[in-house]
């Protein structure tokens, strides 16, 4: 689709292998970003997501894939079984009122423990409070380079009150934080080590490499980007899993019986146990396909002029690979509005229609640095928490079901609007494990 919007045209892509012809076979041209003036008035930069094609773009992508890689991330494994089985004792010992708080704890304490080495142990945790600050500013402002800021640069010039320019005022509200977020994890890591205490983290070991005269802009950037990309995306991933085992139980048992099948009741799944449950892998497939956590992906831009299929796309175009659009592509997914896990899988049991982590985690030269770390921490507490706790609809103070509705928000990350529900253990037995396994 084509469409111009205030002179600048704007090409979605809802053919995944539309994204693959361009973004990827064409990535020289299809690498660049537009300018997010809006996320860089707030102080994000530098920051790998919104860097234009070019030698700081290099040097990003390779700070950050030197530390999130395929076989780095391996590293990351024990921690992050260890944070699944603590939500999984917290979603059983919880109110239901702090669910969606205790699954932004998981997704940010896996992050922070990653970039700071810090491990999260109380609410009043300060990366809690500058992961709310995030939450706040990705969600509340609409699709990415979209803001009147990215269309009309000169609104910054204006007061808030001024018609259109209300992003001003957000950019004044939230830009001392965004400070403190590029600030605080390279301050608090800086004294660890000079105490002799750090743990090991990417900060460190950044620091540790680093030579007299380097500039640490740099490693902020990295460092508050990993912090900020990692959070929600993984978050609101989970949210959705959450509403998908609520809506449709029979999943979320037919998944319990497999892992009963494999793990059996003497142990918690472990990472060695994925390849022998290809029902959960399926969930977490359909998961990242029912709703995807970046519905319009992050923009690309055409370098120069190129045509595709006999269509012009003109030079600067920005280019939107439309992941819902993919996920909704009824000549790939069949009834592609269903949550129906077996897709995934080979005929006859399945009908054999391809995985969506493929797709979900973006394309070409740009895509996600944090994928093996999001499928890792998703797929083990997806596992964890299907292993020992039954999620059930909620019942009203009059003694009604619950039904959430199917709604997701808008913004650079979307979320469900409604994940009220009921978790419980599953057993005596797997309340059992859990406790044994946290303490
Ligand atoms: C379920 C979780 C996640 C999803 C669905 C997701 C999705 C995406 C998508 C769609 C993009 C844009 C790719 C493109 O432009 O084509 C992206 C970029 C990015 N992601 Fe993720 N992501 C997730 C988790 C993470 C994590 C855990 C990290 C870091 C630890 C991370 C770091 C980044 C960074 C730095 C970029 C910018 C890459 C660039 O512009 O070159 N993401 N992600």
């Amino acid at each position: 689709m084509y469409l111009e919007v205030l002179g600048r045209p704007m090409i979605i892509l809802d053919k995944h292998q539309a994204a693959v012809d361009l973004l990827e076979k064409r990535s020289a041209n299809y690498s660049d970003r537009p300018k997010f003036i809006f996320y860089e008035l707030l102080g994000w930069k530098p920051a790998l997501t919104f860097l234009q094609y070019g030698k700081q773009f290099a040097k990003h992508r390779q700070i950050h894939q030197s530390y999130l890689g395929r076989h780095k991330v391996d590293d990351f494994k024990p921690m992050q079984a260890l944070e699944a089985r603590t939500l999984a004792r917290n979603f059983i010992e919880s109110a239901p009122e702090n669910y969606e708080k205790l699954m932004s704890r998981f997704a940010t304490g896996i992050i922070t423990q990653i970039v700071a080495g810090h491990r999260i142990t109380s609410p009043d945790d300060p990366y809690l409070r500058m992961s709310d600050m995030i939450l706040e500013t990705l969600s509340k402002t609409g699709p990415p380079g979209n803001s009147p800021l990215d269309f009309f640069p000169v609104l910054q010039h204006f007061p808030s009150w001024f018609p259109g320019a209300k992003h001003v005022g957000v950019v004044e509200a939230w830009k001392s934080s965004t400070q403190e977020i590029y600030d605080y994890p390279v301050r608090t890591v800086r004294q660890q080590k000079e105490a002799g205490e750090a743990a090991p983290s990417f900060i460190l070991s950044y620091l540790e490499k680093m030579e007299e005269g380097d500039d640490e802009a740099d490693l902020k950037g990295a460092a508050a980007t990993m912090f900020a990309a990692g959070e929600m995306t993984t978050w609101s991933t989970l949210s959705v899993f959450l509403l998908a085992m609520i809506l449709h139980p029979e999943w979320q048992m037919k998944a319990q019986r497999e892992i009963d099948s494999v793990v059996g009741d003497q142990r918690l799944p472990e990472f060695d146990d994925r390849n022998n449950l290809p029902l959960v892998e399926c969930i977490m497939q359909e998961t990242f396909r029912w709703n995807p956590v970046n519905p319009l992906g992050v923009p690309h831009r055409a370098m120069e002029d190129d045509i595709y299929r006999g269509m012009l796309i003109p030079k600067g175009s920005l280019v939107f690979p439309s992941i819902k659009g993919m996920s909704l592509d009824e000549t790939v997914y069949s009834d592609p509005t269903t949550f129906y896990p077996e897709r995934f899988l080979p005929r006859p049991a399945g009908k054999g229609e391809p995985h969506f982590d493929n797709i979900v985690f973006g394309f070409g030269r740009r895509i996600c640095t944090g994928e093996y770390v999001a499928s890792n921490s998703l797929w083990i507490v997806i596992t964890s928490i299907l292993a020992t706790c039954t999620i059930s609809k909620a019942v009203d103070e009059k003694g009604n079901i619950i039904v959430p509705e199917n709604i997701m928000s808008d913004g650079l990350a979307s979320h469900p609007t409604d994940t009220r529900c009921a978790i419980s253990p599953r057993s005596a037995r797997s309340k059992a494990l859990i406790m044994e396994a946290i303490g």
